[in-house]
């Protein structure tokens, strides 16, 4: 199944995009089992579930949030509460500005009493408590780790989730969730999502905004060879369908035929 690439001027039209590709997906899942399993990144998604999902009050209607289980495609190892925090981005902008009446959705965070120390200070790099954290997080996973909808982005050097171009995780099979102490991209400790649970995915989605993605986007949808992290998910053949949402300047100059949504 080729991925299909979305495209828009505005980034308001983007996140409306994104918005009604989720409602889509909850409200399948939600025909055949009784919740929507989601799994988001980091970045500037959390802005743009923002827009979609708060802001865009024709969507939020659609939201079921007491069927949903969140849960994320990478998260930094800090407190929750920490700015470098996937979970405390969502939590800030979206969870708490859901209404009051609104029944929160289950969402699945990291262990935080294991990235701290007794003094509530982020400690020093232990392999063997970022292995037990990951352990942790994979053990929370949906049955089968089945998601409904993965949503991603795409860095600058083509990394996705925090797996890291040339990186050997992009090799993991016997883990679902890695651990990875040395990113590239600040904060070092993390964990992330493995490509067995990508490629089992029922559907990605990549949001990916502004001019300073087209050289990567140049790089995935016309360099047939490269092994970048973003590349192997587009092209992922396990019947997992792969969609791009992108802005009219990420795409400037690449040889792709965009829809609308
Ligand atoms: O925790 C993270 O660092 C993210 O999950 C990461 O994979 C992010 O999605 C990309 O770096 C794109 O980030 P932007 O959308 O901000 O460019």
């Amino acid at each position: 199944m080729p991925a299909q690439v979305y495209a828009y001027a505005e980034s308001n039209d983007v996140a409306n995009s994104v918005g009604n590709y989720i409602i889509k997906h909850q409200n399948a899942a939600l025909q055949s089992g009784e919740t929507f399993k989601i799994a988001l990144s980091g970045g500037s998604l959390g802005k743009v579930l923002k827009k979609a999902l708060i802001d865009n009050k024709d969507i939020a209607a659609e939201v079921k949030w007491d069927k949903w289980e969140v849960y994320f495609s990478d998260e930094r190892l800090v407190p929750l509460d920490h700015e470098d925090s996937n979970y405390g981005l969502f939590n800030s902008l979206v969870l708490k500005n859901l209404p009051a009446h609104i029944v929160l959705p289950k969402v699945y965070t990291i262990d935080e009493s294991l990235v701290t120390g007794k003094d509530g200070q982020v400690q020093d790099v232990d392999l063997e408590k970022d292995l037990e954290i990951a352990s942790k997080y994979e053990s929370n996973l949906p049955k089968g780790a089945k998601f409904d909808v993965i949503l991603l982005g795409c860095g600058p050097d083509g990394h996705t989730c925090s797996l890291f171009p040339g990186h050997n995780l992009l090799n993991e099979r016997s883990k679902l969730i890695a651990y990875i102490s040395d990113s590239p991209k600040p904060p070092p400790r993390r964990i992330t999502f493995t490509f067995p649970v990508l490629e089992n995915a029922t559907t990605i989605a990549f949001v990916a905004e502004g001019a300073g993605k087209a050289p990567i986007l140049k790089e995935i949808f016309e360099n047939k060879h490269t092994k970048l992290p973003s590349k192997l998910v587009n092209d992922l053949t396990t019947g997992v369908q792969v969609s791009w949402f992108v802005d009219n300047s990420a795409i400037e100059g690449v040889g792709i035929v965009p829809s609308k949504y």
